[in-house]
């Protein structure tokens, strides 16, 4: 029997539930036509010079790319055909008004890793689709501060060797496979499951000096291998690129780490919480793993602005469940724990 495509999935979703499911259907199925284009700018060179260059600086302040601008453009233009009321992006410092009286709303990072652009590793793009907050006011802030247990779906594609998208429908996470050969994405893995307890973790290790205790004493335990106290050797990855560094870990377990740290702006991290971390979350829990911002749950932090950034943990649960501990010990007994005692725990 052949495997089932998206439209099977969607079609399945949709005959087993409410009435906004048939929106969440739609939305999906145009995200999954505009990945296709962004795959075919890419693949047309889009890496290249032309579109590589550095064009302005986005809402956030970061630098911002031709692709960055070019993938926004594809998904919003796709948006505007479907029943979606409001669309915000990485690239865009306000929400886009489209259709007030449709359910949805979307927080989207186009081009998610395009600090990569140019090396040809793997990028993506992120989305998160939330329920309309109504009446809807101005430019529908309301809608983007619910907590991201309020997602509807949540998922990414990956620009990778093979186009991926990953996705949940709050029922479990599910990953699909673009066939060309078929014009349409296939199912690949259903319900995947991120191992409970895994041996590799993914942290830029360059910003070691600006970590809290806690992360460098997690970091310095899993360099300590097998004669340390998680008695295991560790394999390390960065990609440097959420999409392929989250589809690693749903594969093969392990855990991420982007933590606030002491450099100017990084205090709570890099990452977004709207269109970066509360979507990686849904999908990271769905398969079984664990998603928090070191203190918290990142589905239950309250937002506040559209583009907050915030300190994000996930992957396998074990992992992510010391991680938590080591920053619960650190709060409560500053640092005279017997875990941080002898190694320092506040050292410069
Ligand atoms: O370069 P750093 O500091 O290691 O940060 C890498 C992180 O930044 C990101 O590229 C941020 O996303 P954008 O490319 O969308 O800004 C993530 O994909 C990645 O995990
Ligand atoms: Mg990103
Ligand atoms: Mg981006």
């Amino acid at each position: 029997m052949p495997a089932p495509t998206l439209d099977d999935h969607l079609n399945a979703f949709v005959s087993t539930s409410s009435a906004d499911c048939l929106a969440v259907a739609d939305v999906v199925r145009k995200l999954a036509g505009a990945a296709v284009e962004v795959r075919e700018a890419i693949n047309l060179g889009a890496l290249g010079n032309a579109f590589a260059g550095i064009a302005a600086t986005n809402a956030g302040g970061d630098v911002q790319k031709d692709l960055d601008v070019l993938a926004d453009e594809i998904f919003l233009n796709a948006m505007a055909g479907a029943p979606v009321a409001l669309f915000a992006s990485e690239e865009l410092e306000n929400p886009v008004v489209l259709d007030r009286e449709a359910p949805i709303a979307i927080a989207i990072d186009p081009l998610d890793g395009s600090s990569n652009i140019e090396t040809n590793v793997s990028v993506g793009s992120i989305f998160s689709l939330l329920p309309v907050v109504r009446p809807l006011e101005g430019s529908g802030m309301e809608t983007f501060l619910q907590p991201g247990s309020s997602q509807l779906a949540a998922g990414f594609f990956v620009y990778g060797p093979q186009l991926a998208l990953v996705l949940t429908l709050r029922a479990g996470t599910h990953i699909f496979v673009y066939s060309p050969r078929q014009n349409t994405f296939v199912e690949a893995y259903r319900d995947v499951q991120v191992a409970h307890k895994a041996s590799e973790f993914a942290i830029n290790a360059s910003n070691y000096r600006h970590w809290d205790a806690p992360v460098r004493l997690y970091i310095d335990e899993c360099l300590s291998g097998s004669a340390g106290a998680h008695a295991r050797d560790y394999n390390m990855r960065w990609i440097a690129s959420l999409v392929a560094d989250t589809y690693r870990i749903l594969i093969r377990g392990g855990v991420f780490l982007y933590p606030g740290d002491s450099r100017k702006g990084y205090g709570r991290g890099r990452l977004r919480l709207l269109y970066e971390a509360n979507p990686i979350a849904m999908l990271v829990e769905q398969a079984g793993g664990l998603a928090t911002d070191c203190v918290t749950r990142t589905l239950e932090i309250q937002p506040t602005a559209l583009h907050q950034r915030v300190p994000l943990v996930f992957g396998s649960a074990s992992e992510v469940t010391r991680i938590e501990h080591y920053h619960a010990e650190a709060d409560q007994i500053g640092g005279r724990s017997p875990l941080f005692g002898h190694r320092g725990l506040f050292r410069s």
